[in-house]
């Protein structure tokens, strides 16, 4: 663990109003937390850990983790009623019940835009530990990591195996495929062509456009955007450019520039050997995603031997079926949040 100066870890604030409440009633804080953090690439940075807690003090925790776009607000609470990321994945009647189970997420490092340098997927790794530290939160019952989230799971079970008793790992593979990296690396140079036209914000969405053909597929826009194209002052419109449009425009809107690159960066840098994820993990594959490979998880699986299940589904939605499939991916953390020791 490459975490410094713990005496940095100040006690976390939390935002909620301050009424006693009984520890098992479900509930949520937010907080923040300052730590120094070697970083591997960077050497030591301190930043500001924003964090999320929902359910009973005395139940189990589970950490979430999405995509480079997720954050701490997985879902909502009565304290916290807007929707979450994850809304469809955590809430009565699901595995991740809040009534039954404390649900746990953060914001990435490098998310504010505030981090401008290389962030490694292990830097997430140990600002968790450092944050579970500071919750008191000796073991997760699990971590369920989706996209990047699952990189950072794996890291998280490689340096701080104590740390969780199983990791679920959806769409996420132990090293970014070649030609997935060859894809964002023209995203981040859309976004460089866009600052030498003073127009970052345009690159900026060009580049999540161009990320939305990677986590979707062209069975889906097939279903979706079968149309005559439109001559619009006479220039041609596909008819999929209003959805693309708005995906860029809904994503300048909430992401710093910096934060993009960097987190973009990050998946790249990811590396694993997955014999050294020594919890029981459960993998989950989406046949048709484009940005992760299915035979990509199945040496993934290999390589973690008898720790290693997968899983796989079939789903339009590709990169991002973790978005849209929750009843499967809601039967899948059922059995493989079952019991310790179970497999999936
Ligand atoms: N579409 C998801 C997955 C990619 O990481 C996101 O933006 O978070």
């Amino acid at each position: 663990m490459r975490l410094v100066n713990t005496a940095t870890a100040t006690a976390p604030r939390f935002d909620e109003a301050a009424s006693p409440t009984p520890a098992s009633r479900a509930r949520a804080m937010r907080g923040e937390l300052p730590v120094a953090l070697a970083l591997r690439h960077a050497g030591v940075h301190t930043l500001t850990l924003r964090y999320e807690l929902q359910g009973p003090g005395d139940a189990p925790v589970v950490f979430l983790a999405g995509g480079i776009s997720a954050h701490r607000h997985a879902a909502a609470s009565v304290e916290f009623p807007e929707a979450g990321w994850a809304n469809a994945l955590v809430g009565a009647g699901r595995t991740l019940d809040p009534a039954r189970v404390r649900v746990l997420a953060f914001d990435f490092i490098g998310a504010d835009g505030t981090l401008d340098a290389p962030i490694d997927p292990a830097d997430q790794a140990d600002a968790i530990a450092a944050l579970l530290d500071a919750l008191d939160i000796p073991r997760l019952r699990a971590f369920v990591g989706y996209s990047y989230g699952a990189l950072v799971g794996q890291h998280l079970a490689a340096r701080h195996r104590q740390r969780l008793e199983r990791l679920v790992a959806v769409s996420g593979a132990h090293r970014p495929h070649p030609f997935a990296s060859a894809w964002r690396a023209l995203q981040r140079h859309a976004v460089a062509l866009g600052q030498l036209q003073c127009a970052e914000q345009q690159g900026l969405s060009l580049a999540r456009q161009f990320a939305m053909l990677s986590y979707r597929t062209p069975e889906e826009f097939g279903e979706r955007f079968d149309a005559a194209p439109e001559l619009v002052n006479g220039r041609v419109r596909v008819a999929a450019e209003d959805y693309l449009d708005a995906a860029g425009a809904q994503y300048v809107a909430r992401t710093p520039v910096t934060a993009f690159l960097r987190l973009s960066e990050s998946i790249d840098l990811h590396r694993i050997d997955p014999a050294t994820i020594a919890v029981p993990t459960t993998v989950v594959a989406v046949e048709g995603d484009r940005l992760v490979p299915l035979a990509d998880l199945v040496t993934l699986v290999e390589g973690l031997g008898p720790n290693g299940h997968l899983r796989v589904l079939r789903s339009p939605y590709g990169h991002d079926a973790f978005l849209k499939e929750t009843d499967r991916i809601d039967a899948i953390l059922a059995t493989a949040l079952r019991s310790t020791g179970d497999t999936a």
